[in-house]
This record gives structure tokens, C-alpha cells and sequence, in this order.
């Protein structure tokens, strides 16, 4: 669908779209979703398949999924709505939502910005939720929630997984969750049919790493390069070496993140062998920087774009 954010038109565009991909599947729905699903099936909503079913559909028709990382609520949760949407219907296969956190130690200058900016407006857990069980029927690319593992704790893992279940969430990464503990989150992800992604790094021993790709579901979170999140110039090549090691461990999908901030950068990933691209700071960037939020959208539009056409 030709989009572009110009005219008013196409946020009307935006409200009305039923986008109804070859990728839709009825939803697996806890009771109370099931009846929300029912009441909302007039309103032209669309159902989204999970994450490892995604990459099985993006195989079979030779394709490299496109998955951008957002900050909730930067600069607002209504623009956070609207760019899920944005994103939604530019191209993306499968979208990344960060939770804010008040110690995101493992993302660098952009994305800590991000998530300042975002508690700084109030933006909370429970709010995130009610605009997803809003926005998540509208799209037709499931959610992959974000979270560092110390809000997932407080609030209980069991609880964490039933809420996002509701809300439409289909998968949950937690960067910080130790190896060990993963076994916590990985019984009440599978009760709730919640897909939890694992992360390995470049300086992650062999050993363990096959435990991860082992362990993880929907796709393995191949991290590209040692440090935080932020643009490089370019990706390692060492990309390649690891994507060939993972490749050897698992037959499951692989996605590569960190750094990626340009087509080119993008295409070269994919040509290594990778089955999803992720981008974050890059695409968090243009959302922050924006003189207004309409700006930022219309940036976001025409950059996952250009990302998509890089990829076959
Ligand atoms: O921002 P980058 O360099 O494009 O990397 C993706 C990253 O933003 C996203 O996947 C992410 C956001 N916060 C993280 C923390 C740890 C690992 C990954 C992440």
C-alpha cells in the first residue's frame, strides 16, 4: 500500500487499514481477549501470527525480516501508537517495543535518552499496556516487548506474562536476564504462549551459546558486536563467522542487532545469512530529534522504507 504521512488522508488511511496479509492467523487468545476479539472483530481488526511463524512465512517466500526497535512513549505514547502503525504498514515484520527503565546499562547514549525522556512524561508500564490493547489488533506484524528483567520481577513473572498475553504481545526480550535464570520466564512465557528471545553475543563461549539458541524461542537475538546499543559506521564482519556458528547449533531464526543504522548496512547482514535485521537507535533517533511528532513519523516512514528495499 502506497503510504506516505503527507496528507491528513493517510492517517485516516492508517485508522482504516485492514491489512489482511497472507501472514494472518486467528489469534491464540486467553478468554477475556478472546471475547475483546469477538466485540472488535467489527471494527476491521486484524489477527498476527507469532514470531517463529513469522520467519517460517518470510522463508518460504525467500525474505529477510525487518524488525525496528521503539522506545514507548518518546515522545509520547500517542506518537508510540501511531508508529507502531507507521511501521506496521511501511514494511516491518516484526516490531521491538521498549519498556523505559530508569538503568538501561546495556543501551548506549540514544536509547537511554529515550526511555529519560519517556519516564520524564510519565509514561508507565500499565499505560503501555492500555495502548496496546488498542493499537496491537490493528497491526498485522506481531510485538515483541522489550523489558530489562527487574520490572518483569517486581510486578511477578506470572502476572508480566498474563498482562502482555492480553495486551497482544507475542514475544518478550529481556537483555539482562542471566542464562540461569531464564528458566523462571521460560515456563510462564510458554504457558502464555509468549515467545521469550535470547540473546548471544560475539563474546559468548561456544558451549553457551548453544545453550541459548537451545533455549530461545521465536528467533535468537544474534547481538553484532561487543559494547551497547548505538549506529556503528559499518557491522563487523565477524557477523558472518557467528551467524555460520549459530547457523551449525540451530535451525531456528536468527536475527543480528546492534549498530545497524543504514540500508547498506542492513543488505550486508542479510547477504551473511541472517533471517531478521534489527534496528533501534537508529529509528529512535529520527523519532527524538523530530521538530514535532508528525515529523518524526514521516521520517520513520520513509527510513523503514529504505531499510525494507535493502532486504530481499
Ligand atoms: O540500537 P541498535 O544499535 O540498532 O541495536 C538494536 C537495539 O536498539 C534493540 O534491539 C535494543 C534496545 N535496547 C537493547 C538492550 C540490549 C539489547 C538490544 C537492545
Amino acid at each position: 500500500m502506497a503510504m506516505s504521512l503527507k496528507s491528513p488522508a493517510c492517517l485516516l488511511q492508517l485508522k482504516k487499514s485492514d491489512t489482511f496479509s497472507p501472514l494472518l492467523r486467528p489469534r491464540r487468545a486467553s478468554f477475556a481477549s478472546a471475547r475483546r476479539f469477538q466485540t472488535m472483530a467489527v471494527v476491521n481488526t486484524v489477527s498476527t501470527v507469532g514470531l517463529s511463524e513469522t520467519f517460517t512465512r518470510l522463508k518460504e517466500q525467500g525474505k529477510v525480516a525487518l524488525i525496528p526497535y521503539i522506545t514507548a512513549g518518546d515522545p509520547d505514547l500517542s506518537t508510540t501508537a501511531q508508529a507502531l502503525k507507521v511501521l506496521d504498514s511501511c514494511g516491518s515484520d516484526i516490531i521491538e517495543l521498549g519498556v523505559p527503565y530508569s538503568d538501561p546499562l546495556a543501551d548506549g547514549p540514544v536509547i537511554q535518552a529515550a526511555a529519560t525522556r519517556s519516564l520524564a512524561r510519565g509514561t508507565n508500564f500499565d499505560a503501555i499496556i492500555k495502548m496496546l490493547e488498542k493499537v496491537a489488533p490493528e497491526l498485522s506484524c506481531p510485538i515483541a516487548l522489550f523489558s530489562y528483567y527487574n520490572p518483569i520481577l517486581k510486578r511477578g513473572v506470572e502476572k508480566f506474562m498474563s498482562i502482555i498475553n492480553d495486551a497482544g504481545v507475542h514475544g518478550l526480550v529481556v537483555p539482562d536476564v542471566p542464562l540461569e535464570e531464564t528458566e523462571i520466564l521460560r515456563k510462564e512465557a510458554i504457558k502464555y504462549k509468549i515467545e521469550l528471545v535470547l540473546l548471544t553475543t560475539p563474546t559468548t563461549p561456544v558451549s553457551r551459546m548453544k545453550q541459548i539458541v537451545e533455549a530461545s524461542e521465536g528467533f535468537v537475538y544474534l547481538v553484532s558486536s561487543v559494547g551497547v546499543t548505538g549506529a556503528r559506521t559499518s557491522v563487523s564482519d565477524r557477523v558472518q563467522s557467528l551467524l555460520h556458528d549459530i547457523k551449525e547449533a540451530t535451525t531456528k531464526p536468527v536475527a543480528v542487532g546492534f549498530g545497524i543504522s543504514k540500508p547498506e548496512h542492513a543488505k550486508q547482514v542479510a547477504n551473511w545469512g541472517a533471517d531478521g535485521v534489527i534496528v533501534g537507535s537508529a529509528m529512535v533517533k529520527l523519532l527524538g530529534d523530530a521538530k514535532s511528532p508528525q515529523e518524526g513519523l514521516e521520517k520513520l516512514e520513509s527510513f523503514t522504507r529504505s531499510l525494507k528495499s535493502a532486504l530481499p
